[in-house]
């Protein structure tokens, strides 16, 4: 199957007091059209850093970007400014935690919506009953009223509904998704995944997922990226992660839920915080970490080795776990 979104040894270091952070390290991925991806890891890992990367929003001076981030073949790391807003407004789309943040307190939802719209020869009209069916086909109750809501009168569940039709009114390729549900309760939550997957179907969107939530993983996303330190450390279909993760830091992760005991290693808790890597590293940035690790660990940089089709791991020890 063709590839949407490529992404070829990525890195990405911030200029920090004491020298550079590095944020992101050596990352690799496919995403397919209509796929789910879900990067999953620990405040602080790197997928915020990651995803801001690949809209290009990391313009800060201090921020130094190097690999490739192909979309449907174009590299969106030498696209002019004026090409890449049109890939951000039209092809890839992005939903954030908490959407009082993307939305205008002084505009009616509604409004906000029709103005993103793209339509070409419509009319006003036409138009509306275009903003009407995006709320209806994201589940917003009473949509016709409902338009008319300012942000603040319509519950956290519903204002990330808006957003997403917002950003489904530009027919993008590829939603990103950083934590969206993590502002709200168990509920709403299960209902915006619920609708995150019936647009996929609907729409034909490409998902990818950011998230330190397992249960979110489990339930929307086909495949999974776990990242640790701003590195992968193992990626393959979710099922697969779930039933048979290799690296210890995704055993680790795995042990946190109570219906995998049974099959995950032996770590049952894994002390201490996501490191932050100043200036160049050399061994596997989980080592300090890790129970299992030996001297190879500490002297040798760890790369993605492909276990069984499609499932990669990256750890010098996986074939004793
Ligand atoms: N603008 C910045 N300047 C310097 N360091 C930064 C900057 N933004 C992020 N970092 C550092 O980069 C690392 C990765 O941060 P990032 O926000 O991408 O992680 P995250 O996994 O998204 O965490 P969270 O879920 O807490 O947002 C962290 O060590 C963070 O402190």
């Amino acid at each position: 199957m063709e590839t949407l979104l490529k992404i070829k040894n990525l890195k990405i270091d911030y200029a920090v007091r004491g020298g550079t952070l590095s944020a992101v390290n050596n990352v690799s991925l496919d995403i397919k059209p209509k796929e789910i991806f879900a990067f999953l890891g620990e405040s602080g890992c790197g997928k915020s850093t990651l995803s801001l990367a690949i809209m290009r929003l990391l313009m800060d001076r201090n921020t130094s970007v190097s690999g490739e981030i192909e979309f449907k073949g174009t590299n969106l790391l030498t696209l002019s400014n004026h090409e890449m807003n049109r890939v951000r407004g039209r092809k890839i789309g992005m939903i954030f935690q908490n959407p009082l943040d993307s939305l205008n307190p002084v505009y009616r939802s509604g409004t906000q919506v029709y103005e993103a719209l793209t339509l070409d020869n419509v009319t006003r009209q036409q138009a509306w009953s275009k903003v009407l069916q995006l709320y209806q086909d994201v589940k917003i109750p009473d949509a016709e009223r409902r338009m008319k809501s300012f942000p603040n009168e319509m519950s956290g569940g519903m204002r990330q509904r808006v957003m997403i039709a917002m950003m489904l009114s530009r027919n993008p390729e590829l939603l990103i998704a950083d934590e969206p549900t993590t502002a709200l309760d168990v509920t709403t939550e299960a209902q915006i995944l619920n609708i995150m997957l019936s647009l996929r179907e609907q729409y034909g969107t490409a998902i990818l997922v950011i998230t330190h939530n397992l249960g979110i993983v489990a339930e929307i996303a086909d495949r999974v990226g776990v990242m640790y330190a701003g590195e992968l450390v193992e990626m393959g279909d979710v099922n697969t992660i779930f039933e048979n993760p290799l690296h210890p830091y995704t055993k680790a992760l795995m042990r946190a839920l109570p219906r995998h005991s049974k099959n995950v290693g032996r770590i049952s808790t894994i002390e201490g915080t996501v490191p932050r890597i100043i200036g160049e590293y050399i061994g596997c940035r989980f080592e300090n970490r890790c129970p299992f690790a030996i001297d190879i660990c500490r002297s040798k940089t760890p790369t993605m080795r492909e276990i069984t089709t499609g499932h990669f791991v990256s750890c010098h020890r996986e074939e004793i776990l």
